[in-house]
């Protein structure tokens, strides 16, 4: 049985209603429940198998849902793909062998409904110098800016980008997001699955974060950084021998502890108190500070509370 969505459907680019994928035993995708909105840039995050290559393969219609639905502008997402609404980058798939760039950047363009024209798809990807190149001679960084110029070849209104920029050196990095942005801008939906956080951090204004199949944090970097609930405070001392190590690993709050040298960095739950019980040792601290956690360490925290909490639920 499916719900009825309230808002209309141009509103939503993407709608899941408790969609669930399983394979033999394994739940890849567990009732997920989600909309992405017009002109949002989204990072699809999450530890291996977490499920962000079955979510993608069933908002593509590659995969259909055990129970749930997809929507892509109100529709099926065969029918958006069919309209042209859709473009992807996949992170398998080979491409045409024995043709040039052009030649299979041309044949997606008379493919799709509401095709760009080859040269603008061309220089948007930044592959002009490789069009009369055979597929098969190019570079791992290479085949993905290919890849990409195939998922832009027309007009789509929602693009989906499975580890994107793996392979890609950081310049073709910042030039393929600075693309990305402009499509974003223009009102189209990019979400993108991806394993380099500060990329998610950098560029996506919503981060979801998926965790055997579920979807376990959604919000901006900030808010996905401040539920990790934890901060950094790093210092430096002087004096820094084993006994003194072993007082600092039993100062309270701590989560992680990381000495090298001279350097002392402590990530806590409660850094006021942890910096309280610092003082209390009587020690002098030098280049003290105390910082949020970065996107990368509050993913990692979030996964692992999540984690503690199955283990606990299942004993
Ligand atoms: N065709 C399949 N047959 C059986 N199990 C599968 C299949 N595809 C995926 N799985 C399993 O489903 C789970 C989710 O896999 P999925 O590829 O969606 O995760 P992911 O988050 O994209 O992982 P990664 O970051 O490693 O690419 C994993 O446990 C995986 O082993």
């Amino acid at each position: 049985m499916t719900t009825q969505t309230t808002a209309p459907p141009a509103t939503r680019a993407v709608s899941f209603d408790q969609v669930t994928k399983s394979y033999g035993d394994v739940r890849a995708v567990d009732t997920l429940t989600l909309d992405l909105h017009p002109g949002e840039t989204v990072a699809l995050l999450g530890p291996n198998g977490a499920g962000k290559s079955s979510t993608l393969d069933l908002l593509l219609g590659l995969r259909r849902p055990d129970s749930g639905t997809v929507r892509v502008f109100g529709t099926s997402p065969r029918e958006a793909i069919t309209a042209g609404r859709v473009g992807a980058m996949l992170q398998s798939g080979g491409l045409m062998d024995e043709v040039t760039v052009r030649e299979l950047v041309r044949l997606a363009c008379e493919l799709h409904p509401r095709p760009h024209r080859v040269n603008d798809v061309l220089a948007h990807a930044g592959i002009t110098q490789l069009a009369d190149r055979k597929v098969n001679k190019l570079s791992g960084g290479q085949e993905q800016r290919v890849r990409f110029a195939l998922a832009t070849a027309g007009a789509n209104d929602l693009i989906v980008l499975d580890e994107p920029t793996t392979g890609m050196d950081v310049s073709v990095r910042h030039a393929f997001w600075a693309t990305m942005r402009e499509q974003a801008d223009q009102g189209r939906t990019v979400l993108f699955a991806t394993h380099y956080l500060e990329e998610a951090d950098a560029i996506a204004d919503r981060v979801l974060v998926l965790h055997r199949g579920r979807l376990i944090a959604d919000g901006t970097a900030a808010e996905i950084k401040a539920k990790a609930g934890a901060r950094k405070v790093s210092f430096d001392l002087p004096e820094l021998d084993a006994a003194l190590a072993g007082r600092l690993r039993a100062l309270p709050f701590l989560t992680a502890v990381d000495i090298s040298g001279h350097t002392v960095r402590l990530q806590s739950t409660d850094a006021d108190a942890t910096v309280h019980a610092l003082y209390g040792l009587g020690l002098h601290p030098r280049n003290l500070e105390v910082t949020g956690l970065g996107l990368e360490q509050a993913f990692v925290a979030i996964t692992a509370a999540e984690e503690a909490r199955k283990e606990a639920g299942t004993c």
